[in-house]
């Protein structure tokens, strides 16, 4: 393995930075984690579940003491957070793992080339949320996107294949693309899903006539599933829409046009055109069952338990 990160700084320290937290200690050589939350009881509760070694009062004191900042806040954040990164000292190395990329490149590229941001994006997560949700086995067979700047130099090559180990020592595939392009395939893949999932299961809630207890109790199958989706963390989700609007709108309007048609197709009894669409749906299930991508559970295919 390349060089790895001894002291790692984790800033935003919930799901996902305890999970990196865990699995660095696990498996990629991490000594250290220094932990830093803009919420005290969040910084506490960490340290007291032992997923960081030490809590840092600052930003500027966490980023100080390590070779890796690991900026695991909500989207909007990791904006805010990047440019206060420009007197880091030489050859830090920051990454984030914010589910959209390129507003958080934006907010980059004030940074001096001293300091090497990798973005970074793993395709794994739960619909929980806070320190004692992580789990270090959490990005194992999962797909990490590194969406790396756009810059030739021989020392951020270096930043960018040491990352890269990392996420192969989590257990991860990883793969490179560009930043526009990954907004767009998760627009579709993650971000819409989670959209329809808030409106299905605020709908269901709007139906005065269906009262809460009826959808408890009949909500076995699909809906089931969509109400776990839309248990995903508010501020999460509304940085998502907020920061990835352009491909989410995009995306939304092809959803928009083929909800239109089977409304269509049932007001006019067009069997024919339904089963169509419901046929090509199934091949697309199997096809990602194929891949090794799901298991016959949802919460991709995994849970707190690993
Ligand atoms: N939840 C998921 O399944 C996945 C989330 N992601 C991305 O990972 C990031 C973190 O998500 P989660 O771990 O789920 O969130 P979380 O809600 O579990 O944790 C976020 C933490 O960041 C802290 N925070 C917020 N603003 C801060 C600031 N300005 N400075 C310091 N700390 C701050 C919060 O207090 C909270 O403890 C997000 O950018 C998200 O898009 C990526 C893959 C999966
Ligand atoms: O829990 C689920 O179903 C998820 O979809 C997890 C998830 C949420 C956000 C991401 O950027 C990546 C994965």
């Amino acid at each position: 393995m390349d060089q790895p990160f001894e002291t790692i700084a984790i800033v935003g320290i919930g799901l996902i930075g305890s999970s990196v937290a865990h699995a660095a200690r696990a498996s990629a050589g991490t000594k250290k984690v220094i932990g830093y939350d803009r919420s005290p009881e969040v910084r506490a509760e960490a340290l007291k579940l032992g997923v960081i070694d030490e809590a840092a009062d600052s930003l500027e004191a966490a980023v100080a003491q390590s070779d890796l900042v690991v900026l695991s806040t909500p989207v909007g954040a990791i904006g805010e957070i990047l440019p206060q990164l420009s007197s880091a000292k030489a050859g830090t190395v920051v990454m984030d793992v914010g589910s959209c990329k390129g507003s958080v490149i934006a907010a980059a590229q004030g940074l001096p080339d001293s300091v090497h941001f990798v973005p970074a994006h793993p395709v794994a997560g739960t619909e929980h949320s806070g320190p004692a949700a992580g789990f270090a086995t959490l990005f194992r067979d999962r797909w990490c996107i590194i969406t790396p700047m756009e810059r030739g130099d021989e020392a951020y090559a270096q930043s960018l294949a040491r990352v890269d180990a990392l996420w192969h020592a989590f257990g991860s595939d990883v793969v490179q693309m560009d930043a526009k392009h990954h907004d767009l395939a998760l627009a579709v893949t993650s971000h819409l899903p989670h959209l329809i999932a808030y409106t299905l299961v605020g709908a269901a809630d709007d139906v005065e006539s269906v009262n809460e207890a009826e959808v408890v109790k009949y909500s076995a199958g699909g809906f089931r599933d969509f109400t776990r989706i839309a248990a995903s963390d508010p501020i999460m989700w509304r940085d998502v829409f907020i920061n990835n609007k352009e491909a989410v709108l995009e995306v939304l309007g092809r959803f928009s046009e083929e909800l239109a048609m089977m409304q269509r197709a049932i007001r006019w009894g067009d069997g024919e055109a339904l089963e169509k669409a419901f046929t090509r749906s199934r091949g697309l299930r199997k096809a990602i069952i194929e891949a090794g991508q799901e298991s016959a559970e949802p919460n991709f295919g995994r849970d707190k338990k690993g």
